[in-house]
């Protein structure tokens, strides 16, 4: 076996499952019911965030029973390392968001950097309003504004590193399924 198959078999076997995939579910069921209620009639333009928000918006959009225009762009700032750096955009979104409600799903909010930075990108590009949609959000005070929230939000989570569900450990295990913290972050 490859040595990283190797580590990545041990990140797992070591790691603390904070959430089992049977919780995941049901969190994500109660956020396609809660973004029904808002958005049914509102045409809303849903965007994934490449690469972690992959996974749940795969599972978010067959639970919306109404029309949804799904897009995608990709920005990241972490990269494959545990800590953030500058956002970095690798495919901005080219449809036209004028005047159109827009929805960003990702997997995760931790400082919010990343959302904060596409929300206002689709403000600044014509977006009547902007919504957000997390399946986790951690729990500490490093937000980039003080009590940031998304609109809708899967699960509360501590204050580890994550993986599962679209979160990568240096790129894998985004298909975990569950939330798992690695040992000792
Ligand atoms: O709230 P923040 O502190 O800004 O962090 C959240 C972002 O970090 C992760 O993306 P990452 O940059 O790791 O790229 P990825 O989606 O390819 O994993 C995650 O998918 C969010 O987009
Ligand atoms: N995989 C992963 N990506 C993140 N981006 C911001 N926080 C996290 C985290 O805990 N795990």
């Amino acid at each position: 076996m490859s040595d990283t198959v190797t580590e990545m078999n041990q990140v797992m076997a070591e790691a603390d499952c904070l959430v089992n995939e049977q919780q995941v579910h049901s969190a994500i069921e109660t956020m396609a019911g809660e973004i029904t209620e808002r958005l049914h009639d509102r045409n809303p333009l849903l965007f994934c965030v490449m690469n972690g928000g992959l996974i749940l918006t795969g599972q978010l959009l067959p639970q919306l029973k109404f029309p949804v225009q799904a897009e995608y762009l990709h920005a990241t700032r972490y990269r494959q390392e545990t800590t953030g750096g500058i956002l970095e955009w690798k495919l901005r979104p080219e449809v036209d968001m004028k005047d159109r409600t827009v929805l960003i799903v990702d997997d995760i909010l931790d400082e919010g950097t990343t959302l904060c930075a596409i929300a206002d990108y689709c403000l600044t590009h014509g977006a009547r309003e902007v919504l957000t949609a997390v399946l986790v959000d951690k729990q500490h005070e490093r937000k980039a504004r003080p009590d940031l929230k998304a609109d809708f939000t899967g699960l509360e989570v501590e204050d580890r590193f994550l993986f599962g569900y679209g979160m990568d450990y240096k790129g894998y295990w985004r298909n975990a399924p569950g939330i798992y913290a690695v040992k000792g972050l």
